[in-house]
C-alpha cells in the first residue's frame, strides 16, 4: 500500500502547492492594483491618461496573463500545477483580451479574480507556448553525394575506344574485341580505372596502406554497368596465386544472378579464375560441391568469384562450413537500392561476420582479418585484405540514411543524375532516363485497355513488345485474352513459371519467336533482353523506381525505344507528376481514337465471352 500512500501524499502536496501559488499570485495582483492606482494618479498628474492607456495595450503582448476562477471544484484543484499553468498559458491569446476587459470589470465581480503577472515578477513561464512558424530544415548532403563524379548520359556521343582507357591488360582488351566491344560506354570509362586504381598495389591494402574507397554507381538502365565491374574485378583477381572466394556479387533474383554470372564466365574464360553461382537453382548439395572440395583433409575453394542471391548466400554462410569468405576482396551489390530495401534479411551483416570470422587455424593462418577501426601503427602492421564494396543501380537512392545501412567507407559516387545542389530541397530522388527513350502515356478506359494492346500489336506493329501488369492474375488474364483473340503470338512471364520455363520464355522472346511478352515485375529489373522495341505499362506502376526499371527494358546500350503507359483518367495527374518529379525529360500524350478500335470490337466481345468460360474452367480445375 506504500504506492497509494505516496500517491495521496503527492496529491495533497500538489494541492498545498496550488494553494500557496494562488495565494502568492493574489498577493501580486493586489500589489499590482496598488501600483496601478498610484500610476493612474501619476498619469492624471501628467495629463497623459489616454496615451498611456494605449501604450499599456501595446505592451500587453509582452505580459504573461493568467486568469483563474477562485471557485474551482475540488478535483480541478488537484490538477498538477505545472499542467495548469501550461494549459492556461496556451489560452493566453483569449485571456489577453479577457484580461483587458476584466480589468475594467474586476471591481464589480467579486467571484472572479484576474491574476496578471508582469515580467518583473518571479513567476516566469519559460518560452515554448507561443506559436512560432517552424523553420524549414535545409537538407545538406554529405560532400560525396553532393559532388559526385559525373557520367555522361549520352552513350552514342561519348564512346571511348577501349585502348584509351588506362590500366586494362592486353588479354582482356582482346577478349572485349572478340565480344564485339570496341568502345567503352561512359560509365565503364569512368568506373573501370577507378576500381583498377584501388588494386594498383595488389590485393592487399590500397596505395599508401590505406583502405580503398567504396564505390557507388548510379547510371541509367542499359548503360553498361555490368561490364563496369566485371572487367576490373576479373583483371584484379587474375593476379591471385591461391584460389579463394575473392569476389562476391549479390543480386536480387535468380535471373539477374544468372545474367551476371554469364558475363563473368565470358571474361574469365581461358584463365584460371572460376565462377560459381549460388541461387538455389541447383540443390544445396550440388552448390556445396561446386563451391569447395576436401583435399588432404583440408577444404579448398573451387571458386574465385561467387554470384549469389541473398537468401541462398546466407544459407551457405550458416550451413556450409566449407564456404569461406575470409579472403573476400570485392563485394559487388548490383541493383543496390533493391538490396538495401531487402536489408531486413540482414544478409549484409551475415556477410560481414563471415568475412571477419577468425579462421579455425589462427596459428597457421598468414592473414587475420580485423574489423576496420581507427588507423594505428599496430592496426596497419599485419598485411590486410581490405573489403571494398561496389554498388550499382539505375535508381540508387541519394538518401544518406539509407546508404548508411551499407556501412560504406569514404564512398565515391559516380552518377549521371542531373545536377543537384548541395542544399537540394527535393524530397524525392531524381534519376536519369536513357537518352534514346521516348515516353508516352495513353489515356484510356478499363474496358478499352485490351483493345489498345491488340491495336498496338496488330495494326501499329509495335513489336517485340514487353507488356507489364501489376499482378500475376492480371498478366495471366491478359495473356489468355490476347491468345483467344488470335493474330499474335503471346507468352506470359511471372513467378508462376519454374526457373527453366522462365529461361526458355525469355530466350524465345529474345529470338523473336514471341512478339508479345506479358509479364509481372519479375522481368522489370536488370533483365537484358536484346532488341525490345517497346515497353507497355498495361497497368501503371505505383512507384517511380518500378517505372524506371520497366521502361529501361528498352532503349538499352544507346539504342532507341518507346515506352507507353496506359492511364485511366483518375491516374493521369498523379502519375504524370511522379514521372516529372523523377527527372523525366518529357512524357507525351498518345491518344488512340475510338474509330481505330471499332473494327476489332465485335471479335473482342466474342473473345471476352470465351475468356469467361476459360477462366471458369481453370478455376474449377484448381479446386480439384
Ligand atoms: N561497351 C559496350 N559496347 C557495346 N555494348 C555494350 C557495351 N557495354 C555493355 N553493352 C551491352 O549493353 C547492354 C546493357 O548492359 P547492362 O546490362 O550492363 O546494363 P545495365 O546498366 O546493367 O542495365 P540495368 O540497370 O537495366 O541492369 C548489354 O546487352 C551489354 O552487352
Amino acid at each position: 500500500m506504500a504506492y497509494l500512500g505516496e500517491e495521496e501524499d503527492s496529491e495533497s502536496s500538489r494541492e498545498f502547492r496550488s494553494r500557496a501559488l494562488l495565494a502568492k499570485l493574489q498577493e501580486q495582483v493586489k500589489a499590482r492594483e496598488r501600483q496601478s492606482v498610484s500610476d493612474r494618479a501619476d498619469e492624471d498628474e501628467d495629463h497623459q491618461g489616454d496615451k498611456e492607456q494605449k501604450k499599456r495595450k501595446r505592451e500587453e503582448p509582452e505580459m504573461e496573463g493568467v486568469q483563474r476562477k477562485t471557485e474551482k471544484g475540488e478535483s480541478e484543484r488537484k490538477t498538477d500545477l505545472t499542467d495548469e499553468v501550461a494549459s492556461l498559458a496556451k489560452k493566453k491569446k483569449k485571456q489577453k483580451t479577457l484580461s483587458t476587459e476584466n480589468e475594467n470589470k474586476e471591481s464589480d465581480n467579486e467571484k472572479s479574480v484576474e491574476i496578471t503577472e508582469t515580467k518583473s515578477t518571479t513567476f516566469h513561464i519559460l518560452g515554448g507556448f507561443e506559436e512560432k512558424t517552424v523553420q524549414k530544415v535545409k537538407r545538406v548532403l554529405p560532400q560525396w553525394l553532393a559532388q559526385p563524379d559525373v557520367i555522361q548520359r549520352d552513350i552514342k556521343n561519348n564512346l571511348i575506344p577501349i585502348s584509351e582507357v588506362p590500366g586494362i591488360c592486353p588479354i582482356l582488351l582482346k577478349k572485349l574485341q572478340t565480344n564485339g566491344i570496341q568502345n567503352f560506354f561512359p560509365v565503364q570509362a569512368e568506373v573501370i580505372p577507378a576500381i583498377l586504381e584501388s588494386v594498383s598495389s595488389g590485393l592487399l591494402l590500397g596505395p599508401g596502406g590505406y583502405r580503398p574507397r567504396d564505390i557507388c554507381v548510379s547510371a541509367p538502365t542499359g548503360s553498361g554497368k555490368t561490364l563496369a565491374f566485371v572487367i576490373p574485378v576479373v583483371q584484379a583477381l587474375s593476379m591471385r596465386v591461391v584460389r579463394d572466394v575473392r569476389a562476391l556479387a549479390v543480386l536480387p533474383t535468380k535471373e539477374l544472378a544468372q545474367q551476371v554470372s554469364k558475363v563473368f564466365s565470358t571474361y574469365t574464360e581461358g584463365t584460371s579464375l572460376k565462377v560459381v553461382m549460388i541461387t538455389g537453382q541447383k540443390s544445396f548439395g550440388a552448390e556445396q560441391t561446386a563451391l569447395s572440395e576436401i583435399r588432404g583433409g583440408v577444404s579448398h575453394s573451387l571458386g574465385d568469384i561467387v554470384v549469389a542471391t541473398p537468401g541462398r548466400l546466407v544459407d551457405h554462410i550458416n550451413k556450409n562450413s566449407n564456404f569461406s569468405l575470409q579472403h573476400l576482396r570485392f563485394l559487388i551489390i548490383d541493383e543496390a537500392d533493391r538490396m538495401i530495401d531487402g536489408m531486413h534479411q540482414s544478409w549484409l551483416t551475415q556477410v560481414t561476420k563471415a568475412v571477419y570470422r577468425s579462421p579455425a587455424d589462427t596459428q597457421t593462418s598468414v592473414f587475420r582479418r580485423i574489423l576496420p577501426g581507427p588507423i594505428t601503427v599496430a592496426s596497419l602492421s599485419p598485411p590486410q585484405i581490405p573489403l571494398q564494396k561496389l554498388l550499382f543501380s539505375a535508381t540508387l537512392t541519394h538518401n544518406p540514411e539509407k546508404l548508411q545501412l551499407l556501412d560504406l567507407h569514404q564512398p565515391r559516387l559516380f552518377t549521371s543524375t542531373h545536377s543537384r545542389t548541395e542544399t537540394s530541397t527535393q524530397s524525392q530522388d531524381a534519376f536519369n532516363f536513357p537518352q534514346g527513350l521516348a515516353e508516352y502515356y495513353v489515356p484510356c478506359t478499363l474496358s478499352k485497355k485490351p483493345l489498345i494492346i491488340l491495336h498496338f500489336l496488330l495494326r501499329l506493329k509495335f513489336s517485340p513488345a514487353l507488356c507489364f501488369t501489376n499482378s500475376r492474375e492480371a498478366a495471366h488474364r491478359l495473356y489468355l485474352l490476347v491468345k483467344l483473340f488470335g493474330g499474335v503470338e503471346v507468352a506470359e512471364f511471372s513467378s508462376k513459371l519454374n526457373p527453366s520455363e522462365r529461361q526458355k520464355t525469355l530466350k524465345d522472346f529474345e529470338q523473336g519467336k514471341i512478339p508479345l511478352l506479358i509479364s509481372t515485375d519479375a522481368a522489370a529489373r536488370g533483365i537484358d533482353i536484346n532488341g525490345v522495341k517497346c515497353v507497355i505499362n498495361y497497368d501503371a506502376p505505383q512507384y517511380i523506381r518500378t517505372y524506371i526499371h520497366r521502361v529501361g527494358r528498352t532503349a538499352r546500350a544507346g539504342k532507341a525505344g518507346s515506352a507507353f503507359t496506359f492511364l485511366l483518367e483518375v491516374q493521369e495527374k498523379s502519375f504524370l507528376q511522379m514521372v516529372r518529379d523523377a527527372g523525366s525529360p518529357g512524357i507525351q500524350r498518345h491518344f488512340v481514337k475510338p474509330e481505330a478500335l471499332r473494327s476489332m470490337e465485335t471479335r473482342y466481345e466474342q473473345t471476352l465471352a470465351e475468356l469467361g468460360k476459360v477462366v471458369k474452367e481453370e478455376n474449377s480445375r484448381k479446386r480439384f
